[in-house]
């Protein structure tokens, strides 16, 4: 059945004027965004702290990025898998950069020298104003799911120990008479949360709970904020993770801008949240493990790994 083009998708602001913390409208606005997450695993939300001048200012740099030379792209590395230059067979038209640490000057500064030894102002800044900002949105929804458990006085050491990696990524239109298989690759990201915002050409689908593709229309003024596994395990499964996947239409070059953040503290679910109803599903867990568990670069070892392999 081919997707649908649905509407479907929650929007959620969380920035109108009468949404102060403590007020009835918050708690209101904190159930909605708990509620959507719950059931899509992901919302829209309008997020107009970063200008369109920002934004246009990010993809120019983008597109500016994925023509440096292979020499200097795959100096992007890390020992984290997916933290640096991504691109895998089983995923033809898409490449991908990872920027650790971006919202300080360190992380973009280190990553703009290795792929302009010269410098370029230009990228750096509007990188790091980007992770900022988006960053701050993180954390809002972070609050107010938090808060909508009746679990706020976790959310302070959990902002504390979360890390952020912005992922820069193209998805290339093929080459004339390039046959393609593009299945767009179907997963859930293994993150805490995850904020996406792309350059208006479309691809984006999720899948809902009843198993039905629906496609994101294009992000445009919306930024698109979708819940990991590490997000799903620490509520002890009720946030949904929800499996998704990029199939562009091949015409236009699609970037988007995806910033992962990671918990630092162990992935444990709070006591509140476990009862009768909802006994503990997970064992505590490391996010970065999760994250190397399920990484492509590592599934022949772990599947080596589980199947007792002696080699
Ligand atoms: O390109 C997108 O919209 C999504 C990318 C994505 O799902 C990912 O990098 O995990
Ligand atoms: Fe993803």
């Amino acid at each position: 059945m081919n997707p649908q083009a649905a509407a479907e998708l929650p929007i959620v602001d969380l920035f109108d004027e009468n949404c102060k913390p403590g007020t009835a409208a918050w708690v209101s606005k904190c159930n909605d965004v708990r509620v959507a997450l719950e059931e899509y695993g992901c919302f829209l939300t309008p997020y107009h702290q970063v200008s369109s001048q920002l934004k246009d200012q990010v993809f120019t740099s983008m597109q500016e990025l994925f023509d440096v030379p292979l020499e200097n792209k795959v100096r992007n590395t890390s020992e984290k898998p997916y933290f640096g230059y991504f691109k895998h067979p089983s995923i033809p038209l898409s490449e991908s950069m990872g920027i650790d640490h971006p919202t300080t000057l360190d992380g973009t500064q280190s990553f703009t020298r290795l792929m302009w030894p010269n410098g370029n102002q230009r990228f750096r800044e509007s990188v790091h104003s980007y992770a900022t900002l988006v960053s701050q949105l993180d954390r809002v929804v972070k609050k107010m799911v938090f808060e909508s458990y009746g679990v706020g006085k976790y959310y302070g050491s959990h902002m504390d120990s979360t890390s952020y990696l912005l992922r820069l990524i193209k998805y290339r239109v093929p080459d004339e008479g390039e046959e393609v298989e593009n299945c767009g690759f179907p997963h859930t990201d293994k993150s805490f949360l995850t904020i996406l915002h792309d350059n208006q050409v479309a691809g984006l689908q999720t899948k809902t709970k009843d198993g039905r593709w629906i496609c994101v229309e294009p992000s445009g003024s919306m930024f698109i904020v979708m819940a990991g596994d590490a997000f799903l395990a620490w509520s002890n499964g009720r946030v949904h993770s929800a499996t998704h996947r990029v199939v562009t239409e091949g015409k236009q070059t699609r970037y988007c801008v995806a910033l992962f953040s990671f918990s630092g503290e162990r992935i444990e679910a709070p006591v509140e949240l476990i009862d009768e109803a909802h006994p503990l599903m997970f064992k505590p867990f490391e996010n970065m493990d999760l994250l190397r568990l399920y990484s492509l670069d590592d599934l022949q070892k772990y599947s080596e790994v589980f199947n007792g392999g002696a080699n």
